[in-house]
């Protein structure tokens, strides 16, 4: 992204093209020969999201070894980013919405199934359309700065809660902001929150659904979503984008949800998947005075008190999981996975995968002040802030305080009064630093900034 900060900073001409999804997997017992002798798929598509969970499956013995072989083997079948809306096609589809793509390149597959491994002619095409457009953007003197604006960034949030999105694109987001010199004031995790509360689930597509990048391609891509939240005016429509036209300019021959005739991959913002405010919701509580992310993926009533399971890496509690140490009402909680404590705030798809694999999707809360993938759904609540590392009050918990997850008031709670936080706080003393906790690991520890503000270290 040409945003490159430096004091006085860049500012140059550039946009991006995301090189692809790849195709989701069709599991072989799946297959069926049709009338014409061809194979046909019965729609049980894998990806590798879907392989993470059959390891958890495995680790239950729900499936056997050469089922979760299967999965393996087919959950990524060719080139190409995770074919789900992960947090690959997720950033793909924030970039095409916040004006920095062109039109509709964002959910182009890579490569074809028959040829797994060659561009496809489509994306060749973008590379060449992408050049032009470049020439273009220096014609017109359009710089990354006259497209990244505030109002742009709220485009971009409203993609991300309509197609269920990583939540990792909060933290991308709030990065792009801060690269792009947009002040705080005017877009933070707060505003994050607040254009996602109005925006409903539309989008049918894996870790929460059925379909992937590839499906949403076939009736349109990213341009039918904005399209829709256009006409439902959940999109500022006169934000300029890298065609040298504003979004509503762009999206003048995109065909709405309701005229694509039957689908079942988008669903239009008057009959949602799943309603507004129950996809990615911002958290707060004596367990996160800065915030916490809550993944839904359009979960509605979800709520869970439960004694907290308490893991210092998530190695750790991943072996929990699989030996069948975490029960129905428990709070897992994972800290020192923070930006500063791990370093790097790695995504903790093992444990929630392997949560989902072992049936406890629905019934136990991972909480930590590491990140999920776009993989990752359950009732998942991370970039839990101050971090532990830190001193965060994450750090402070033992096994059995009572957490709450509440997302419909916005709260993660334990159970503790402030005179007893305040003296486990007095009590508690910073771990020693971990593996690998040196060089450049240890230099971006003592400069990362925390993940309320989107981790970004200038
Ligand atoms: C699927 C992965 C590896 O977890 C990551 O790429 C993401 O989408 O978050």
């Amino acid at each position: 992204m040409p945003l490159a900060r430096k004091e006085p900073r860049l500012d140059l001409l550039g946009l991006s093209l995301f090189g692809g999804p790849a195709l989701p997997g069709i599991h072989p017992g799946c297959r069926k020969r049709g009338a014409d002798g061809q194979l046909v798929d019965q729609g049980k598509a894998l990806d590798p999201g879907k392989v993470m969970e059959a390891i958890g499956a495995y680790g239950q013995g729900l499936i056997d070894l050469e089922e979760l072989h299967r999965a393996e083997c087919h959950g990524l079948p060719g080139s190409g980013s995770c074919s789900a809306m992960f947090t690959a096609c997720t950033m793909a589809s924030v970039v095409e919405a916040l004006g920095m793509a062109l039109p509709g390149t964002a959910s182009k597959p890579a490569a074809t199934r028959d040829d797994p491994r060659t561009v496809t002619e489509q994306k060749r095409q973008d590379c060449v359309a992408v050049v032009a457009a470049l020439f273009s953007l220096a014609e017109k003197g359009l710089s990354a700065r006259k497209i990244i604006t505030s109002k742009a960034l709220e485009n971009a949030v409203a993609v991300v809660y309509a197609l269920g999105g990583s939540t990792n694109a909060v933290l991308h987001t709030l990065a792009i902001a801060h690269e792009a010199g947009i002040p705080e004031t005017e877009f933070n995790i707060e505003d994050f929150h607040r254009v996602g509360q109005r925006v409903p689930l539309i989008g049918n597509v894996s870790p929460h659904g059925r379909y992937h990048m590839s499906d949403l391609d076939k009736i349109g891509g990213v341009p039918v979503v904005m399209r829709e939240l256009l006409d439902a005016g959940l999109l500022h429509g006169d934000c300029m984008t890298v065609t040298g036209r504003t979004v509503a300019e762009n999206l003048a021959g995109t065909p709405s949800v309701a005229a694509l005739g039957h689908q079942d991959v988008l669903y239009p913002v008057s009959k949602p998947l799943a309603p507004a405010g129950n996809h990615i919701l911002v958290l707060k509580g004596n367990l996160a005075p800065e915030s916490a992310v809550c993944k839904l993926s359009g979960k509605t009533d979800i709520e869970l008190t439960g004694p907290a399971r308490c893991f210092d890496d998530e190695d750790a509690a991943f072996g929990a999981i699989m030996a069948g140490k975490i029960q129905k009402g428990d709070v897992l909680v994972i800290r020192y996975e923070g930006p500063k404590g791990s370093p790097g705030m790695p995504e903790m798809l093992s444990p929630g995968s392997a949560l989902v694999g072992a049936g406890l999707g629905k019934y136990v809360a991972l909480v930590t002040d590491g990140r999920f993938s776009g993989a990752s759904h359950g009732i998942m609540v991370g970039h839990v802030t101050p971090e532990a590392a830190v001193g965060g009050p994450i750090g402070l918990l033992v096994d059995g305080d009572m957490v709450t997850v509440r997302p419909g008031s916005r709260e993660l709670s334990v159970a503790l009064s402030e005179e007893e936080l305040a003296a486990r706080r007095k009590e508690w003393k910073p771990p020693a630093p971990k593996p690998g906790s040196f060089g450049t690991l240890g230099k971006y520890a003592s400069q990362v900034r925390s993940a309320h503000v989107g981790a970004t270290t200038s």
